[in-house]
């Protein structure tokens, strides 16, 4: 479904991506982990459009996107969750699912709102409440249930579980498994690579901008180098 090749890109003249090379088949969940500043972000970033490639190619569904602008990728299925969730904490929490139905004016965005609500219920019970009053893993949820409502065939996570207390990174990282039983495919950035590897079908490793290891997230588990690297084991 998304196939990346050889991919670059720069902040100024400083190279961060140095060739990354991932591919995400349909259905999958495909997490990349690595540490803090690897360039995880600047990836989904170069995925979504908003950060500039220098080299190399994105296709999606069969089409180059390398060059086709953010708006227009969102309306081709690839939709992305923001690191910080990005939510709009003055409108309500139905208002901000309704923004990321903005493709859309058919009658099928009340059942999107009716099923996000069903796979959140305490996003229905707060539904007419600011989005702001919502506690952190709230605000995931309901930015995770907005990119949904934009009817995604493939979702890119980035870090859902940072800055949530422990029981709510494992409810986050519950809800991207879930995903896959709808039908979303998801590539899931994170630190926390314990979490995403275990929800994950494969991964990948980076380091300073380079795909350094892949393979089924199973094996990548108990890998003794990434189990001492990142799993703290
Ligand atoms: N806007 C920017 N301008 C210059 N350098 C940047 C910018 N954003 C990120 N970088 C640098 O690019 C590198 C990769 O950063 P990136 O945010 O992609 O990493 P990351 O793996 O996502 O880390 P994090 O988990 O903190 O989001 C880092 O060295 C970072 O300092």
């Amino acid at each position: 479904m998304l196939t990346v090749e050889g991919l670059r890109s720069r902040y100024g003249r400083i190279e961060v991506l140095h060739g990354i090379d991932l591919d995400v088949a349909s259905g999958e969940i495909v997490t990349v982990v690595g540490a803090n500043g690897a360039g995880k972000t600047t990836l989904l970033k170069c995925l979504s459009g908003i950060q500039p490639v220098s080299a190399g190619s994105i296709v999606f569904r069969g089409e180059a996107l390398t060059t086709v602008p953010a708006h227009a990728r969102v309306r081709r299925g690839l939709a992305q969750s923001p690191e910080g969730r990005q939510i709009f904490t003055n409108l309500t929490v139905e208002e901000n699912l309704r923004l990321g139905a903005y493709l859309f004016s058919d009658d099928k965005v009340e059942r999107d709102r009716d099923d996000a609500f069903a796979m959140f219920p305490i996003l229905k019970e707060k539904r007419n409440l600011a989005a702001g009053g919502l506690s952190g893993g709230q605000q995931q949820m309901l930015a995770i249930a907005r990119a949904l409502m934009g009817r995604p065939s493939c979702l890119l996570l980035d870090e859902p579980s940072m800055g949530l207390a422990p029981i709510l990174v494992a409810q986050i990282f519950d809800v991207v498994k879930s995903l896959k039983a709808l039908g979303v495919t998801v590539l899931l950035v994170e630190q926390n690579a314990f979490g995403a590897l275990s929800v994950a079908d494969r991964g990948y490793v980076m380091e300073t901008g380079r795909i350094t290891m892949s393979g089924p997230a199973a094996e990548l588990i108990a890998d003794e180098r990434i189990r001492a690297a990142y799993l703290g084991i």
